[in-house]
């Protein structure tokens, strides 16, 4: 077994109090330890150059360590004051958007020089999008329910009954939302606290995550920008169930929220992991509709409960006007031709981009078989012709229907966090196709797949960035890659 390498300066575990001074790629801010010994990197997420921070070394190696925040002790000079919640969903909200549009676009464009080896990305680079509603700009929020809480004056954990995100790496403590983050819809956040009351009143136990065992687990809401409604979902155990009264809960919904509420779904989640997913177990309608319908570039998508959905809906609109925009550049490539858009989710990008060409032929592939369900409804629902979907993973369907290889003259690409496997790669590389748009979401396997992409024969062309989420570290990108 190789020897770890050991350094002189910091140990597992230990904590530590220091001025971040730089920022990296993926809202790492980056501290330095000098002493006669030399200087040494220290990587703390979630903090700002200028902020003096604790943070505990959770891997150390000999040229750098890699920590987690425990509190930000000072705050930096460019810092301002919002009137917001803070939450660990936000930790840029106090930045000044400019200011994080800054850290995003040169984090990112490095990124692609390291790990993509492009030199001229700076050359490349065409338009830094920002996102049209900088706060209040999600379509869902999920809040947890837990029995463990957080006394902000002790600074210590309390018994109590909170309803609101968890605390910044504590899996197991909630912290009660008295008011609105600035992320979500006001309205709504501004009532949670109702909300938590009612539910504190019935006497029912929050989720206690050491013990595992609770009635209340989360509160999750879905907003449509298109028709204003709320679509509620409570996820509860079967424990005590025949003892709360869901339709004097939804009653309450309803008296809140008048005619914005849309509907109230009640999900059994008696799953014990750590890591479950909030709204995984059986869906009940106990009131109004489960679906609610979003407009994106004059489409409609009716959006169910569990469907993946862009979560910044007027962020994606300029998102995906960059995409249709790149592949439109070369019209012969795209009217009348067959395109696939490869991890298609529910079909948004496809469906646009056949609304906007002539006669395109668009093949759409997602291994989510309810994506691609609704991604079939709402091609029907909006009159769009042309589109085939297919439930699938992208490396095996290609690997199934060789027809394909030579046929296809623009392909976009939109896949998830992880980015595109290796041999899944090797198979879209070999469709030859004469152009490509791809999006991501992480642009860090971007980047990865940048360099195959030019060891084959693609050049980049051009590279847009999207801030599809203000005050977070995430940016989403807009690349097109040609074929030389
Ligand atoms: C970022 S989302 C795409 C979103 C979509 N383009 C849209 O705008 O709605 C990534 C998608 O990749 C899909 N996915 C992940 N791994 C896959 C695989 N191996 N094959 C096919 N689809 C996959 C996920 O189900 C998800 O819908």
């Amino acid at each position: 077994m190789p020897r770890r390498e050991r350094n002189k300066f910091v140990k597992r575990g230990q904590i530590l109090e220091l001025r971040i001074e730089d920022y990296a790629f993926g809202g790492k801010g980056i501290g330095r330890i000098r002493s006669e010994e030399g200087e040494f990197v220290v990587f703390v997420p979630n903090t700002l150059p200028g902020q003096k921070v604790k943070a505990q070394v959770k891997k150390s190696s000999k040229k750098y360590a890699e920590c987690k925040l425990i509190d930000v002790l000072e705050h930096a000079d460019t810092e301002v004051e919002v009137p917001f919640q803070d939450i660990p969903g936000a930790p840029y909200i106090q930045l000044p958007i400019e200011l994080q549009h800054q850290y995003k676009k040169e984090s990112t464009l490095s990124l692609f020089q390291r790990i993509g080896k492009v030199e001229n990305i700076h050359d490349l680079f065409d338009e830094f999008i920002s996102s049209p509603n900088v706060f209040h700009y999600r379509n869902k929020m999920e809040y947890g329910f837990s029995a463990i809480g957080y006394d902000r004056t002790l600074k210590t954990d309390v018994d109590i009954f909170t309803l609101g995100f968890k605390r910044r790496g504590v899996w197991w403590m909630g912290d009660n939302l008295e008011k609105d983050s600035g992320l979500f819809d006001k309205q709504v956040e501004d009532h949670i606290k109702v909300i938590r009351t009612y539910c504190e009143k019935t006497g029912l136990a929050p989720w206690h995550g050491p013990r595992k065992e609770g009635f209340f687990r989360y509160f999750v809401v879905r907003k449509s920008y298109k028709t204003n409604e709320l679509l509620f979902n409570l996820v509860t155990t079967s424990y005590e169930l025949s003892k709360f009264d869901l339709n004097a809960f939804s009653q309450l919904l309803q008296d809140i929220f008048k005619e914005r509420f849309a509907g109230l779904l009640h999900t059994i989640n008696d799953e014990v992991g750590d890591r479950t997913i909030a709204t995984s177990g059986s869906i009940e309608l106990i009131a109004g509709k489960d679906k609610i319908v979003e407009e994106l570039l004059g489409l409609n998508f009716e959006i169910s409960m569990k469907s993946f959905f862009q979560t910044n809906p007027k962020s994606a609109e300029k998102l995906y006007t960059k995409v249709i925009d790149y592949a439109l550049e070369n019209r012969e490539a795209v009217d009348n031709s067959v395109v696939m858009d490869l991890f298609c989710g529910t079909g948004t990008i496809g469906q646009i981009l056949a609304s906007k060409s002539e006669n395109a032929k668009i093949v759409g592939v997602d291994i989510v078989a309810s994506a691609i369900e609704d991604a079939k409804k709402n091609a029907k629902r909006n009159g769009i012709e042309g589109l085939q979907f297919y439930a699938a993973d992208v490396g095996k369907f290609l690997q199934v229907h060789p027809e394909y290889q030579n046929k296809i003259r623009t392909i976009i690409l939109d896949p998830a966090r992880a980015g595109i496997a290796p041999k899944t790669l090797r198979k879209i590389i070999h469709l030859n196709a004469d152009r490509m748009v791809y999006v991501s979401c992480n642009p860090a396997t971007q980047a990865r797949d940048t360099e195959e992409l030019m060891n084959n024969g693609y050049q980049l062309k051009k590279i847009s960035l999207v801030d599809q989420f203000p005050h977070t570290s995430h940016i989403e990108t807009v690349t097109l890659f040609e074929k030389v």
